[in-house]
């Protein structure tokens, strides 16, 4: 009799590193009961042909966290599975540049050192010391990364195979799933052996991922948006040179990445691995005279060294005993990627009880992470850490193969690039864009793109460099500062308008609406006729998000959020769903226009039959322009302001009209430096589930006299026990040249105390504002502390708690 299993709580589909560690995670946390399917032998895919190199090293908090936790697992896998693997800790050097590198060196040090990782700035001259074979002359200085260094990737995922069966889990080699059909307790997974009935499924399929995706299309599902990418790295015969260094000192040289000319350099036995991340780079599988294949298994690409010329001598220069040693073997294997180059690696968007853990292009390093990360996802509902920047829901319906294809192409020949807070990346541009387009670029509209539309950053006048080399800064310099300025200025004194364009709008609709939203929501849900900021925390108390929620009546809840939210607030509001009620989204519909500033009711009255005599977060529908409007007295600049709701379609006329009676168009980043001044919390920055309600500052928003909530019973043993950080509005004491960036360290008397969510310069108030975390005992107004901002420590001061720009709320309430 066959044993192959019937039933499993959890199906895998792929066995690479990520899909095999998140089979061992499972087990780990209890979930035993637990199937892997793997078409070919594990490791068929990228796993098998990847370099194995193990950085710590990221500019992202969360994937530093999910690469760190990897590594401290990998320390010890050998031993606790009984499975010895090759798991050398050479340590890296990145080598600067530039002192921009450098600055992004040093941010990335305060946050390493913060997570507890043992980053360190060095000179030329320490890495000369460190990597005797490196030519120095021209570099600005690097970084050094102890614990990073190279894994056996096939081993790797062996051992954790090893340790998860010896847990009980199963894995079922060649064995491709063939597809699955949803049942009313979860899914069937079906294969050539026989189906597997389980509560929940994984797409682990790698470069596979997309195909994989699209069995789930039928169930709510979207095409995966990823393309695959040739990675091509070479190795070495052996170099005497290197040889005998290391028997002298008897250990390997340290990794070293030359970020800036875009490669890796890694001693492989006595000779050398060079990776180059070329510009020139060349996907795979994205036309139909290279289709992809059904089965890849262990399989590379043709050599195609031509492509990498240009590093292989930089890298010669850099590293000279490179030049002495022939090409040994080339390896040029498929990689797949995300538009971003992050993993797709949370709740499969649309669908139930379906989970994506895949498109890694980083795996190795990422696999023991990512593997805990989709284990916490599966059985508690929510990771440990905010995961919010490999979550799949952050790329919604715009992400069409010839985006995916494009930002790829960027992404990849960017692997290593600096991301600069005023750079707007230029590939896959143009996806969505407003009615109002057109006359934004002609006003002199410089874009950005978010959740794919199109929306004015600032607006540039005659002259401005708009070149790519003008953003290559991390300070408040460029054409732009003294423009939104201006813009800031005008919304103060004057009034401004600016298109939120692809705002989310949702709408709960059906019998006891309101009630399931008011369940969700820590906060008092308005009256019909108001709008109410509303705040929806997870089981912990933590963030999930903020929406501007206008009831229409108990049976019609509509909620306003961030565009890039569009698909993660929806699952919010989908949440214990109750029969008969349903979740609309109708966010391709209508523009936002938001016109704010003293006279702002000046700017509209001519235009509309609405009352603007009614008071602050009041709604009202009403004529702009003979258009069907609605209208929301709010104003995320924290001016008197309305947002003006309009169909697509009017959205031309009203623009104009308002443009001509003379508010002056503003854009995103005036904004993002007005809103900090009133405190205005920014999404996925300043409120995340790394934070509780109450240690983001919003006790106000929580209402404990409501029966029930989600995350009530947290936040009411939180209150109790008392908060161990604490929000806080911080000015700095010298506003200098740069503004805090997100998750600069904060530290008081020497040590690390808390960590900056948010940081921009407050025009109107001319002061550099941070808002971010605070250890609770310190977070009382006065308090001085220092903030690491891109290595220098910058003194700040702790604000009351009250916004620095109309403390009062006079000016919104005007
Ligand atoms: N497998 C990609 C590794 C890249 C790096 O070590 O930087």
């Amino acid at each position: 009799m066959s044993d192959f299993p019937t039933s499993a709580r959890v199906v895998i589909i792929g066995g690479g590193v990520v899909g095999v560690s998140t089979l061992y995670h499972l087990a780990k946390k209890g979930w035993t009961d637990c199937v892997l399917l793997e078409k070919n032998e594990l490791t068929a895919g990228s796993t098998w042909h990847a370099a194995g190199n193990c950085p710590s090293f990221s500019t992202s908090w969360a994937v530093m966290n999910m690469q760190r936790y990897s590594l401290s697992l990998y320390k010890n896998l050998a031993a606790e599975v009984d499975y010895p693997m090759n798991y050398h800790v050479t340590g890296s050097i990145r080598l600067a540049h530039s002192k921009q590198r450098m600055q992004e060196f040093a941010r990335a040090r305060a946050m390493g050192n913060y997570q507890g990782l043992n980053l360190a700035l060095m000179t030329p001259e320490e890495a000369q010391a460190a990597y005797p074979f490196l030519e120095t002359h021209d570099l600005a200085g690097a970084l050094y990364d102890p614990d990073d260094g190279d894994i056996d990737p096939a081993q790797l995922t062996q051992a954790l195979a090893k340790g998860a069966r010896q847990m009980g889990a199963r894995i079922e080699r060649f064995c491709p799933a063939t597809g699955v059909t949803q049942t009313p307790d979860g899914w069937i997974v079906h294969t050539d052996k026989g189906d597997i009935a389980c509560e929940k499924v994984v797409n682990a399929a790698g470069y596979y991922a997309q195909r994989v995706g699209e069995w789930f299309k039928p169930y709510g599902g979207r095409t995966v948006p990823m393309v695959t990418m040739s990675h091509q790295y070479f190795l070495t015969d052996e170099i005497p040179e290197l040889a005998a260094w290391t028997a002298a000192n008897g250990r390997k040289v340290p990794l070293l990445r030359d970020v800036d000319s875009s490669y890796y350099l890694r001693q492989d036995k006595n000779g050398l691995n060079l990776g180059p991340y070329e510009r020139n780079c060349r996907a795979h599988w994205v036309t139909p005279d290279d289709p992809q294949p059904d089965d890849f298994s262990f399989q590379l690409y043709p050599d195609d060294l031509d492509r990498l010329e240009w590093y292989i001598e930089d890298a010669m220069a850099r590293v000279p005993i490179l030049g002495t040693a022939g090409v040994g073997r080339v390896i040029n294997g498929p990689i797949p990627y995300a538009p971003d180059g992050l993993p797709l690696l949370g709740p499969m968007p649309g669908v139930k009880n379906a989970y994506e853990a895949c498109v890694f292009t980083f795996g190795i390093t990422q696999g023991g992470g990512a593997g805990k990360v989709a284990a916490e996802w599966i059985v508690d509902g929510q990771p440990e850490w905010d995961m919010w920047s490999c979550d799949p829901r952050r790329y919604t319906d715009y992400t069409d193969q010839d985006y995916c294809h494009a930002k790829a192409v960027e992404t990849y020949g960017h692997e290593y690039a600096m991301h600069f807070p005023y750079h707007a990346w230029p590939a896959g541009r143009d996806k969505r864009l407003s009615p109002l387009h057109a006359k934004i670029k002609a006003l002199g509209g410089v874009m950005g793109a978010y959740n794919g539309w199109e929306r004015a950053n600032w607006f540039a006048g005659p002259g401005d460099d708009l070149s790519e080399d003008a953003t290559q800064t991390w300070g408040r310099a460029g054409p732009w500062q003294p423009r939104i300025a201006a813009e800031c200025a005008a919304v103060r004194d004057h009034a401004g308008v600016i298109a939120i364009s692809g705002f989310t709008r949702l709408a709960v609709t059906g019998p006891g609406a309101r009630a399931h939203v008011d369940r969700l929501t820590a906060s008092t849900l308005p009256k019909p006729g108001r709008v109410g900021l509303a705040y929806f925390p997870d089981d912990r108390g933590r963030i999930l998000t903020e929406m501007s929620v206008i009831p229409q009546s108990d049976d019609e809840i509509w909620l306003i959020t961030a565009s890039v939210a569009q698909w993660h607030d929806r699952d919010v509001l989908l949440r214990d769903l109750p029969d008969g009620v349903t979740v609309h989204d109708r966010s391709d519909k209508y523009e936002c226009l938001l016109v704010t500033g003293p006279k702002a009711r000046a700017m509209l009255a001519p235009l509309t039959d609405a009352d603007l005599t009614l008071p602050w977060l009041s709604f009202q529908k009403a004529q702009v322009c003979g258009k069907p409007c609605h209208l929301l007295r709010v104003s995320f600049a924290g001016e008197l302001g309305w947002e003006v709701h309009c169909a697509n379609e009017d959205a031309a006329a009203i623009y104009e009209a308002i443009l001509g009676n003379g508010a002056v168009p503003f854009g995103m980043f005036a904004l993002n430096a007005l809103r900090i001044e009133k405190g205005y919390r920014a999404w996925k920055g300043d409120l995340s589930t790394d934070y509780s309600l109450l240690e983001g500052g919003l006790d106000r928003f929580v209402n404990f006299d409501k029966p029930d909530f989600v995350g009530k019973a947290a936040l009411l043993a939180e209150k109790q026990r008392g908060v161990a950080k604490r929000f806080v509005t911080l000015v700095l004491d010298d506003a200098g040249a740069y503004d805090a960036p997100y998750m600069a360290t904060i530290s008081h008397d020497g040590a690390v105390v808390g960590e900056t969510t948010s940081g921009a310069f407050g025009y109107r108030v001319g002061k550099s504002i941070a808002l971010g975390m605070l250890r609770a005992d310190l977070a009382v107004a006065g308090t001085k502390v220092a903030i690491d901002i891109y290595g220098t420590q910058v003194s700040a001061t702790v604000q009351a708690d009250a916004p620095l720009w109309d403390p009062a709320n006079a000016r919104i309430r005007a």
